[in-house]
C-alpha cells in the first residue's frame, strides 16, 4: 500500500516536472505579454485565443486532446458492452434457442467492462488534472500579460479610468478565460464522440428503440437551442453589471477616509443599495432564463428514460403476434445507460454555450487592455547609465497633456539645472510645478523640444537605468504593503539589511521602527494606515538616503506636515541634496530659502520670474505677492 502511494506520488511528480520544464521553454521563446500583442484582430475570439495557447503548450494541447477522446469512447463502449453482458447471460441463464450466444463467455464481458472502466478512470484522471492545470497557466500567463501591460503604459491612461473596472478585467476576465479553457476543449471534444457513439450503439441495441428516443432528443435539444442564445446575452449584460458594481466599490473603499471625515456612511449604504438595483434586476432576467432550461433538461431527462420503457412495453411486453417480453429485461438495462449517456452532451451544452460566450467577451476585454501601448518607449536595450554628470538641459520645452492638447501648459521655455545645485519651483495652483517633475521622471514626453541627460536626448536613454539615479519624494508617500525592510529596499532591492537600519538612522525613523514590537519586520498596511503623514515622509526619505540617487526631485514633499515635523524633515532633506542636483517644488516659500535658483510659474504663461530668494523678495512682483500673502495666512 505504502509502496503504491510512493509509487503515484512519483508519477505525479514527473507529470508536474514535465508540464514546468514546457512553461519554461515556452517562456524563453516569447513572453505572454509577446505573444498576446502579436494578436493581430482585435474581435480575437475565444477559440483563436485556445488555439494560440494549444500551440504554445503542445505537449499539454496533446495529452489533454488524448485524454479526452480516450475517456469518451471508453464512456461509450460500457453501454455497448452491458448489452454484450446482458445477451451473454441471457444465453448461458435463460434459453439458448432465443438468445444466440455472442461468441464469450459472461464473466469475460465482466473482465472487459473492468478493463474499460480501469482505461476511463486513468484517462479521466489525466484530462481533468492536466486540463485544470493548463486553464490556470493560461489564467496567469494572460494575467501577467495584462499586469505587465498596465505597469508600463502611460500614466496619463490611468487618469480617466476607474481603477475597479480594470482590476475586474485584470482577475475576473483572466480568471474566466482560464476556466473555460479547461472546460470547452474538453466538452467540444467528448459532446460529439459521446452522442454519436450513444445513438450508434442504441441503434445496435434495438433500431426501433432507437429511433423513437432520437426523434425525442431532436424535439428536447431543439427546446434547449431556442434558450441558448438568449441565455448569452443575458450574462452579458451581468457581467457588465458587475464589472460596474466593482468599479463604483474599489473607488469608494479608496476613498473610504473622505466618506468618514464626511459623515456620509448612511449616504454610501443607501448609494451601494441602489447600485446594486440594477445588477439584481439584470441576474432576474437571467434566472428565469436558467430555471426555465433547467427545468426542461430535467423534465426532458427524466421524460426520456419513461418514454423508453413505455415504448420498449408497448414493441414488446404487450404479448402481440410477433414480440417477445423477455426482450424487454434484456435490452432495457443497457438501453437506459445508453440514454444517460445521450443526455449528457446535451446537458454539457447547456453550460458550454453561455460560458464560450462569457469567453468571448472576457477575451475580448482583455486584448483591448493588452493592445492599448504606452507611448514612452523605456529603451530597455538602450546602454545602462553608470552615472549622471553635468547638467540637465531643458530645450525649447513646450507641453500640453495629451489628454487635453489645446491647452499648453508650458510654453516655450529653456532652462540649464546645473549638476549639483538646488532649484525651486513656485506658483500659483496649475501653474505647472509638478508638471516640470513629471517630465523629469518621463511620466510625459514634452510635446516639442527635449530634455537632455548626459547630453543626450531623454526619450533615448535606457528609462529604468535613468529613474535609479533619480530620487522622487512627493506630497503624499507612497507606501506598500510589505514590512519596513521590504519598503525602505523598494527600488534597491540588493540592499543589505544593515544599510536599510543606517538610512534609517539618517532619516530619523530608526528609533520609531525599533519601538514597534516587530521592528523591521513590523508589516505596514496596504495603504500605510499605521503611520502618521511625518513618519511615512521619513520612510520615504530613508528610501532616498539608500538609492543614494544624483538627482532629487521632491514635490511638495513636505507640504502635507505640520511647521515643527517639517523643519525637521526640511533638515533631513538638507543634509541628503548636498552635491546632489535637485528640483524642488514648494508651496511654503520658507523651505526654499537656500536654493541657487528659484523659477516662479504663471498658469498658462510658464516662467515669469527667476532669480534667489533674497533677491526675488526684495522687488515687486509675483514672488513677493506671494510670499507676501503666504505670510498673511
Ligand atoms: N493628466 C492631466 N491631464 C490634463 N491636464 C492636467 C493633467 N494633470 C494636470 N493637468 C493640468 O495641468 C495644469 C498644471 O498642473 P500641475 O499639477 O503641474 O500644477 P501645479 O502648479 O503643480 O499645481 P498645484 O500647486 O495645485 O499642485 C493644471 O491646470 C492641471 O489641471
Amino acid at each position: 500500500m505504502r509502496k503504491d502511494n510512493i509509487d503515484i506520488n512519483q508519477i505525479e511528480k514527473n507529470l508536474d516536472q514535465q508540464l514546468e520544464g514546457e512553461q519554461v521553454t515556452a517562456h524563453k521563446k516569447q513572453s505572454p505579454l509577446e505573444m498576446m500583442k502579436n494578436i493581430k484582430n482585435p474581435k480575437i475570439g475565444f477559440f483563436t485565443l485556445v488555439s494560440i495557447y494549444y500551440k504554445r503548450y503542445l505537449l499539454r494541447a496533446f495529452t489533454i486532446v488524448f485524454a479526452i477522446i480516450v475517456s469518451s469512447f471508453a464512456l461509450v463502449s460500457i453501454t455497448f458492452l452491458i448489452g454484450q453482458l446482458m445477451k451473454e447471460v441471457a444465453h448461458a441463464f435463460g434459453d439458448q434457442q432465443l438468445n444466440p450466444s455472442t461468441g464469450l463467455e459472461w464473466y469475460y464481458w465482466l473482465i472487459i467492462i473492468a478493463g474499460v472502466l480501469l482505461i476511463s478512470v486513468i484517462t479521466t484522471y489525466l484530462r481533468e488534472r492536466v486540463g485544470g492545470m493548463f486553464g490556470r497557466q493560461i489564467e496567469i500567463d494572460i494575467r501577467n500579460a495584462v499586469l505587465n501591460n498596465l505597469v508600463n503604459l502611460n500614466i496619463g491612461y490611468y487618469s480617466d479610468k476607474k481603477i475597479g473596472e480594470t482590476m475586474t478585467k485584470l482577475i475576473n476576465d483572466t480568471q474566466i478565460i482560464g476556466d473555460e479553457c479547461q472546460l470547452t476543449p474538453t466538452n467540444l471534444i467528448s459532446i460529439p464522440i459521446i452522442f454519436i457513439g450513444s445513438a450508434v450503439t442504441l441503434v445496435i441495441i434495438d433500431w426501433q428503440l432507437a429511433l423513437i428516443t432520437l426523434g425525442a432528443t431532436a424535439v428536447f435539444m431543439t427546446l434547449v437551442s431556442v434558450t441558448f442564445r438568449s441565455q448569452a446575452l443575458e450574462t452579458e449584460v451581468v457581467r457588465k453589471k458587475i464589472t460596474e458594481v466593482n468599479g463604483d466599490v474599489t473607488d469608494r473603499i479608496g476613498s473610504v477616509a473622505l466618506i468618514k471625515a464626511s459623515g456620509t456612511e448612511e449616504y454610501e449604504k443607501v448609494r451601494f443599495e441602489k447600485i446594486h438595483d440594477s445588477y439584481y434586476n439584470a441576474n432576474k432576467k437571467l434566472n428565469r432564463i436558467q430555471a426555465g432550461m433547467m427545468t426542461i433538461i430535467l423534465t426532458c431527462a427524466s421524460g426520456l428514460t419513461v418514454l423508453v420503457v413505455v415504448c420498449a412495453i408497448l414493441l414488446y411486453g404487450t404479448g402481440g403476434e410477433g414480440t417477445d417480453a423477455s426482450k424487454i429485461m434484456l435490452i432495457l438495462p443497457s438501453f437506459i445507460a445508453g440514454v444517460n449517456t445521450l443526455c449528457w452532451p446535451i446537458w454539457t451544452l447547456t453550460g458550454l454555450i453561455p460560458g464560450m460566450a462569457r469567453a468571448t467577451a472576457s477575451t475580448r476585454r482583455v486584448t483591448a487592455l493588452i493592445k492599448v501601448s504606452t507611448t514612452i518607449e523605456p529603451n530597455l536595450s538602450a546602454p545602462k547609465i553608470d552615472k549622471i554628470t553635468g547638467d540637465i538641459v531643458m530645450e525649447d520645452i513646450v507641453f500640453a497633456y495629451p489628454e487635453k492638447p489645446n491647452t499648453v501648459i508650458l510654453p516655450k521655455t529653456n532652462l540649464t539645472f546645473e549638476q549639483g545645485k538646488n532649484y525651486a519651483f513656485v506658483g500659483a495652483t496649475g501653474s505647472g510645478k509638478s508638471t516640470i517633475s513629471k517630465l523629469l521622471l518621463r511620466f510625459y514626453d514634452p510635446t516639442e523640444g527635449k530634455i537632455l541627460i548626459n547630453n543626450q536626448d531623454l526619450k533615448s536613454l535606457n528609462l529604468p537605468s535613468y529613474l535609479s539615479h533619480v530620487g522622487y519624494v512627493e506630497q503624499e508617500p507612497k507606501i506598500l504593503y510589505g514590512d519596513v525592510l521590504y519598503n525602505v529596499k523598494y527600488g534597491n532591492f540588493n540592499a543589505t539589511d544593515e544599510e536599510v537600519i543606517a538610512a534609517c538612522k539618517k532619516a530619523n525613523l530608526h528609533k520609531l521602527v525599533m519601538s514597534w514590537k516587530d521592528g523591521y519586520n513590523t508589516i505596514l498596511g496596504e495603504r500605510g494606515f499605521m503611520m502618521s503623514g511625518g513618519q511615512k515622509q521619513r520612510l520615504v526619505i530613508a528610501r532616498m538616503i539608500l538609492k543614494d540617487p544624483e538627482i532629487l526631485i521632491l514635490d511638495e514633499a513636505t507640504s502635507a506636515l505640520d511647521n515643527i515635523v517639517e523643519k525637521e524633515i526640511q533638515k533631513e532633506l538638507e543634509k541628503i541634496m548636498v552635491g546632489k542636483t535637485t528640483i524642488s517644488i514648494a508651496h511654503r516659500l520658507t523651505t526654499i530659502k537656500n536654493a541657487d535658483q528659484i523659477f516662479v510659474l504663471e498658469p498658462g504663461v510658464g516662467i515669469v520670474q527667476q532669480g534667489k530668494f533674497k533677491d526675488l523678495i526684495a522687488k515687486p512682483g509675483r514672488f513677493k505677492d506671494l510670499y507676501e500673502a503666504g505670510h498673511h495666512d
